[in-house]
């Protein structure tokens, strides 16, 4: 069977997994996807995994108790890992509220490939944006377990950044991680 190192020649580029963080509405989907067409435009081969594509589909049966979210993690982390092997720059954008989830999914992954990016725009700003009106409807104890609300979030200690959309503009987000990542997954 070929290698990864063959794939990421065929590719000219070397993989990695970018592993967004943070609390519903903090911005981890829209920054994953402007990231993803900078890195395209750069001729730079990407997978965005989030739960428009996984909650719907392969994680359908999956709810928001302890046990579902680590299971939901830990499948996203395994089809992490088959598109790093392939060469493929890997963008997962999921809550992953605790230190523990986030360190199962860096160990199966690998951790030399796994960049955790922490978005820690503050719960009032994810709140006032309520992007799917879920803040409100767990205000109103009609979610249970609403992260930051009913259940926990985390910080990550230790993020190879952090971005604070409440006081980054979007561009200023991807710029940032441009430079973090374009190091080391541009082939020289
Ligand atoms: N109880 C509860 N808690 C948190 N989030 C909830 C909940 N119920 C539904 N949602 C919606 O599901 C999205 C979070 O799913 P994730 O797969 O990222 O969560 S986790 O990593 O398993 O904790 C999250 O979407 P995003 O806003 O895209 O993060 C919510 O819209
Ligand atoms: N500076 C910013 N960076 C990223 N998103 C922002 C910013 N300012 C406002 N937003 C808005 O915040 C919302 C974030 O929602 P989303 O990306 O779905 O978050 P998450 O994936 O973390 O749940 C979007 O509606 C987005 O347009």
């Amino acid at each position: 069977m070929l290698s990864r190192q063959d794939k990421e020649e065929l590719l000219k580029q070397h993989s990695v997994m970018i592993w967004f963080t943070g609390l519903s509405g903090s911005g981890k989907s829209t920054i994953a996807i402007a990231l993803e067409r900078e890195l395209h435009k750069r001729g730079l081969l990407c997978r965005i995994l989030d739960g428009d594509n996984i909650r719907s589909g392969i994680n359908n049966n999956l709810g928001f108790t302890e046990a579902d979210r680590i299971e939901n993690i830990r499948r996203i982390a395994e089809v992490s890992k088959l598109f790093v092997d392939t060469g493929i720059i890997t963008i997962a954008a999921f809550i992953s509220p605790s230190n523990d989830i986030r360190e199962m999914a860096a160990n199966i992954i690998g951790k030399d490939d796994f960049l955790e990016v922490y978005v820690s725009t503050p719960i009032e700003e994810c709140e006032r944006r309520d992007v799917k009106g879920l803040y409100a409807k767990a205000r109103r104890g009609e979610i249970k377990n609403f992260t930051g609300i009913s259940a926990p979030f985390e910080a990550p200690a230790h993020p190879a950044l952090t971005l604070d959309t409440s006081a980054l503009s979007l561009e200023e987000s991807v710029n940032k991680l441009l430079e973090l990542i374009l190091p080391r997954i541009q082939k020289k």
